[in-house]
């Protein structure tokens, strides 16, 4: 019983985690109406158990980060509101985790739903443009990873 309890209030305590963060940022209730869009979509079309895996997956992982973005805002900001090169550092990268999540989720929703609402006979496209599309997310991803290593690399240049 008193285990029970604990359990509950544990679990009303995430319940309120998640309606703060869904009333003080904006972020959150923009990935709530995407991921309700998503669900309904998957509910409309024919969707296979990994494609809803993924689709469910993707989802968590964007509410997940930035739930831990508004957790390590929330820290920052009851250590210091001055302006703090740490406190920089730390709301920058929970910010970058976020986007990361949500360029995956984007990534997932192409591949997932794509084909399925504009079929391929549809569209004009033979087989190798088909496969491009799919495939320029690869030359893409090499690209960003590349300017963001340049970026690193041009900065520890520039401090010595
Ligand atoms: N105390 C601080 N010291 C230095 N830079 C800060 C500080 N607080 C915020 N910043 C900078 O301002 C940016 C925005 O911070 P802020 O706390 O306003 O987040 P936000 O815009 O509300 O983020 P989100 O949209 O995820 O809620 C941070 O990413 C960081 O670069």
């Amino acid at each position: 019983m008193f285990q029970q309890s604990k359990l509950l209030k544990s679990f009303s305590y995430a319940v309120e985690g998640m309606t703060h963060a869904l009333t003080t940022q904006r972020n959150m209730r923009i990935h709530f109406v995407v991921a309700l869009c998503a669900m309904i979509l998957s509910l409309l079309l024919d969707l296979s158990k990994l494609e809803i895996v993924l689709v469910f997956f993707s989802i968590i992982l964007v509410v997940a980060a930035e739930l831990f973005n508004t957790a390590i805002e929330a820290v920052v900001d009851l250590v210091t509101h001055d302006y703090h090169p740490l406190a920089k550092i730390a709301k920058d990268m929970a910010a970058a985790a976020v986007l990361l999540t949500a360029v995956h989720a984007v990534i997932v929703g192409f591949f997932v739903f794509f084909d399925k609402l504009f079929p391929p006979k549809f569209r004009n496209l033979q087989d190798t443009g088909e496969m491009a599309i799919y495939v320029a997310f690869i030359p893409l991803g090499i690209l960003v990873l590349l300017l963001i290593s340049w970026r690193a690399y041009a900065r520890t240049k520039k401090q010595g």
